[in-house]
């Protein structure tokens, strides 16, 4: 299955966002990351509701919406009408997952569960036919441009068999520090979907960087 790259706009130049999404438009790349941190949930703020709506009047790909924030049923309409196909809330964040969960397919999006590189795989046994997509944080949530956690191949194996044992149709996603030098690691674990912020953005020629990701993945 074609593997996908999800550049993170939080490494984006804010300054020149539209520029910046003009690039993942035209580049390689299949959706976009976009990072909302509430400052409570994880210890950074990043961006919320006009930044992302600004984003989606220019994004000719899939928005693809990583929520760190507390209570996120609170916005699941919200982000649905501001254009996000894709809505991940934290395992960690939901007191209720089962309900949320059906509350963002009702919604219209894709549900996707992200797990903080301490939880097990193994909480998503009763969950994960539910699912359009989990997200593996291979860093600590919060902040860009960290180092790749090496026991994330160990928890992408341990998901993909998860998946199949459960005829799950659902898509793993990796986020945090991808590099050219793990991404084809990561897919041989079994990921779909990996995100690139810093490596894309912070790069000489991001749309090289992209399609050298895709290139290797694919
Ligand atoms: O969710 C995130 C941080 O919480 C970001 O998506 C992630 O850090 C990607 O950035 P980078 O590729 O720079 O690590
Ligand atoms: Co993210």
């Amino acid at each position: 299955m074609n593997k996908l790259i999800a550049p993170s706009i939080l490494a984006a130049d804010f300054a020149n966002l539209q520029r910046d999404i003009e690039m993942v438009n035209a580049s390689d790349a299949d959706w976009f990351h976009i990072d909302i941190m509430d400052g409570v949930f994880v210890p950074n703020i990043s961006f919320g509701m006009p930044v992302l709506k600004a984003i989606s009047k220019h994004a000719t790909k899939t928005i693809d919406v990583h929520l760190m924030i507390v209570d996120p049923d609170r916005y699941i309409q919200t982000f649905a009408d501001l254009g996000a196909n894709v809505l991940t809330v934290h395992y960690e964040a939901c007191t209720h997952l089962h309900r949320t969960i059906q509350a963002i397919k009702a919604a219209g999006m894709k549900a996707g569960v992200a797990l903080n590189p301490h939880t097990p795989i193994a909480v998503l046994e009763d969950i994960i036919k539910d699912l359009d997509l989990v997200c593996i944080m291979s860093v600590n949530p919060g902040f860009g441009g960290q180092s790749f956690i090496e026991n994330t191949y160990k928890k992408v194996s341990q998901l993909k068999h998860l998946i199949e044992f459960s005829e799950s149709n659902c898509q793993i996603e990796i986020d945090g520090g991808v590099t050219d030098q793990n991404a084809s690691a990561l897919v041989e674990a079994g990921a779909d979907v990996l995100v690139a912020g810093s490596f894309v953005f912070k790069s000489e020629d991001p749309t090289a960087t992209i399609a050298n990701l895709k290139a290797i993945t694919n």
